[in-house]
C-alpha cells in the first residue's frame, strides 16, 4: 500500500462543503445554517481513521493530533446534547446522521447522492478503511451504498416514507478501493404500499455489484 491518499471526499467536487447541487438533490432550496464544529469534527474523525489503518512515523503530525484529541476531549462534555440534524443533507432525509452520507457522521465516506432524470446516483470513491479483501471493498459496504441509493430512489417521487423490507446483492466484480465507482438506484415498479427496487454499482461502467430490493410503506 502506498502513501495514504484519501480519495473519498466531501463532496464529489471535491469542496468541503455540499454544491448548491447538492442541496438541490437533497430537496432543500436553501442551505441549513452551518455547523461548522461537527463537520470539521467528522472530517478530521475520517482523516484518522486512514491514517490508523497507514503508517505515519511522523512525530510532529502525531504530537498535533494528540493535543488535539485532548482539546477535543475538553470540547464534547455533553455528546447526549447533540442533535443529530445534519445542516448538510446529502441523501434527500433532511435528518441523515447515516454512516454512509451524512458529512457529520465520521463513519460515513460522506457520500453524495443526486438525481439524474428517473435514478439516484451516487459517485464515490472509498480509502482504505472500508477494505474487506485486499483493495477491494468489503462487501456489507457495498450493500450499504446500494441500500442508501435505492432508498433515496424509492422516496424521490412523493411517494410516502418506505423501509428495506430485502435486499439482495450479487457481487459480480471486485468493487476496488480508492477509485470513482458510480452507484445507480432506481424504481422498476410500484405496487400500493410496495416499491421494487433495483440499482448497481458501477466500475468504468461495467456493474461490479446489482442489487434488487423490496421497500415497503408501513400501514
Ligand atoms: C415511514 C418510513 C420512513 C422511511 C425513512 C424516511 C425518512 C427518514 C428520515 C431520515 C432518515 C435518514 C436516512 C434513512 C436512510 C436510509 C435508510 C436506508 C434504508 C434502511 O436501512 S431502512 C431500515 C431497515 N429496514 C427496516 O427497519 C424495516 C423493518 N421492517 C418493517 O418495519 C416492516 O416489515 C415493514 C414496515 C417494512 C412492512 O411491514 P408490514 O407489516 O406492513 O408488511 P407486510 O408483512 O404486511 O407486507 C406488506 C406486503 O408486502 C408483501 N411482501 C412482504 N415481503 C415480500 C417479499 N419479499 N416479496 C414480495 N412481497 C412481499 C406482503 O405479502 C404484503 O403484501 P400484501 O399487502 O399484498 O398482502
Amino acid at each position: 500500500m502506498g502513501q495514504p491518499s484519501p480519495v473519498a471526499q466531501d463532496s464529489p467536487t471535491g469542496q468541503d462543503s455540499p454544491t448548491e447541487q447538492d442541496h438541490a438533490a437533497a430537496g432543500h432550496a436553501e442551505p441549513a445554517a452551518r455547523s461548522p464544529y461537527a463537520e470539521h469534527t467528522a472530517r478530521l474523525t475520517r482523516s484518522l481513521a486512514h491514517a490508523l489503518v497507514s503508517e505515519n512515523d511522523d512525530a510532529e503530525l502525531a504530537e498535533t493530533v494528540r493535543a488535539l484529541a485532548t482539546r477535543l476531549l475538553d470540547a464534547s462534555e455533553a455528546p447526549a446534547a447533540v442533535t443529530v440534524d445534519d445542516p448538510h443533507p446529502r441523501s434527500g432525509f433532511r435528518r441523515d446522521i447515516t454512516p454512509i452520507t451524512s458529512a457529520v457522521n465520521p463513519l460515513a465516506p460522506p457520500m453524495a447522492i443526486r438525481r439524474e432524470g428517473d435514478e439516484s446516483v451516487s459517485d464515490v470513491a472509498l480509502p482504505l478503511q472500508y477494505q474487506g479483501p485486499p483493495a477491494r471493498v468489503h462487501g456489507g459496504i457495498v450493500a450499504l451504498m446500494l441500500d442508501q441509493v435505492l432508498g433515496n430512489a424509492a422516496h424521490s417521487t412523493g411517494l410516502p416514507g418506505a423501509y428495506t423490507r430485502e435486499l439482495t446483492i450479487t457481487y459480480d466484480a471486485a468493487t476496488p478501493l480508492d477509485r470513482p465507482v458510480q452507484v445507480v438506484g432506481r424504481i422498476d415498479r410500484v405496487e400500493g404500499r410496495k416499491r421494487f427496487m433495483s440499482g448497481e454499482v458501477l466500475v468504468d461502467g461495467a456493474p461490479s455489484a446489482r442489487a434488487h430490493g423490496l421497500w415497503i410503506s408501513p400501514r
